[in-house]
């Protein structure tokens, strides 16, 4: 077992290192959009499953409250936490619908949609990806493997930040550190007077 242990930290710390030739040019295209939406007085609306509909909560929280260091709130909303609204859409509709039938409701024009999916093959995120384009909201997808059917969705003024791993463990544990890594840059971006060492 301590060997099993000591191989998912190894694996861990290796698709981070993978990630750090990879991963900064789209965190950073990624963060520039979100600013400029906030600066526009736009929202970021967010959403996954599972684990993924954790790290969309955490992205969300964040914005909401904190991060690091004190600031104005900013406007997010995670599509994942509305239990009376998730299970009567999926009740009266279909799972499919959880996501997009709320953007369709709550998005708006220069609006940001934040994806997370390990598998880029989630329907209900692909469902929401559709609805936000319709509702002419920009993308950041956060996703993993191949990038799945998620990746043709995203268009020339989107960002995909794709973890090279197949494994959704590893994938989910480099997207927790780009979930800071975004909320870091728009702080630094937006409240360059906070900064502090
Ligand atoms: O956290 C985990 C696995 O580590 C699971 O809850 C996982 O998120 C769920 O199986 C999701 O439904 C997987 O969806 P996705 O990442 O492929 O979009
Ligand atoms: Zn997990």
């Amino acid at each position: 077992m301590l060997d099993q242990i000591k191989a998912n930290f190894t694996e861990s710390i290796q698709t981070k290192i993978a990630a750090i030739e990879l991963l900064p040019e789209p965190i950073s295209n990624a963060t520039l959009m979100m600013v400029n939406a906030l600066i526009n007085g736009n929202k970021i609306l967010c959403c996954g499953n599972g684990g993924s509909a954790v790290s969309a909560q955490h992205f969300s929280s964040l914005l909401l409250n904190k991060f690091e260091r004190d600031r104005p709130s900013l406007p997010s909303i995670t599509l994942t936490a509305d239990g009376a609204t998730l299970s009567s859409i999926a009740n009266d509709f279909d799972f499919e619908q959880v996501y997009s039938k709320q953007i369709r409701a709550l998005g708006q024009a220069g609006d940001i949609l934040f994806v997370i999916s390990t598998s880029g093959d989630s329907q209900n995120v692909i469902r929401a990806m559709e609805a936000a384009l319709s509702r002419d909201m920009t993308i950041v997808a956060l996703t993993g493997k191949d990038g799945g059917k998620m990746a043709g969705l995203v268009g020339p003024n989107d960002v995909e930040i794709r973890v090279p791993s197949n494994r959704t463990a590893r994938i989910q544990e480099v997207h927790y550190l780009v979930v800071h890594s975004l909320c870091d840059g728009i702080d630094n971006c937006l409240f360059p007077e906070n900064i502090q060492d």
